[in-house]
């Protein structure tokens, strides 16, 4: 499978109204992100300040297992047991920590034709003051859109 942006363009001069239906593209829209909240203050056993969550969700209610086999999530090597495999839903992490650093979200489609799909993903903590925040302006969310394409052989 492949994300959105890196579909070429095949220009093509119009088809055939006789050609069959061959392939058929399916589009599963996702969200990757993360929500935080502060402790309020910092942890004086670890120096931790924050709690938060990185996940995948789908954008529509479905069952993303139907077509994901297991997502890994990637965190800073500091982190115990770096690279966290799910193999169901809900594709999601907890954890806690200081700082923001970039994680490696991978999906593995249970398709073997379909490749892997490999998301970046920047963990934000700190408010800024284009953060979306909940009503009581205590958890922050950090969430990303995404399509991811199949092409379904018919
Ligand atoms: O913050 C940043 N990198 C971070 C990497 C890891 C962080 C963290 O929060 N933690 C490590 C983790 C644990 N250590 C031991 C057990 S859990 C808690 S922060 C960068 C550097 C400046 C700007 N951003």
């Amino acid at each position: 499978a492949t994300i959105a942006a890196q579909i070429p363009q095949q220009i093509s001069p119009g088809d055939d109204p006789n050609k069959r239906l061959k392939d058929v593209t399916i589009v599963k829209p996702i969200i990757y992100g993360n929500v935080a909240k502060y402790f309020g203050k910092k942890r004086e056993s670890d120096g931790h300040t924050h709690e938060w969550k990185v996940y995948i969700k789908p954008y529509y209610k479905e069952d993303l297992a139907k077509y994901i086999k297991k997502v890994s999530f990637k965190l800073h090597e500091s982190y115990p047991v770096n690279v966290r495999i799910l193999t169901k839903p809900p594709f999601e992490i907890s954890e806690t920590g200081w700082g923001e650093f970039e994680l490696v979200i991978k999906i593995y489609f249970h398709d073997p034709n379909e490749r892997p799909v490999t998301l970046y993903h920047m963990l934000k903590l700190f408010k800024t003051k284009d953060a979306a925040c909940d009503a009581t302006n205590s958890l922050l969310y950090n969430e990303f859109y995404e399509e991811i394409i199949f092409n379904e052989p018919t």
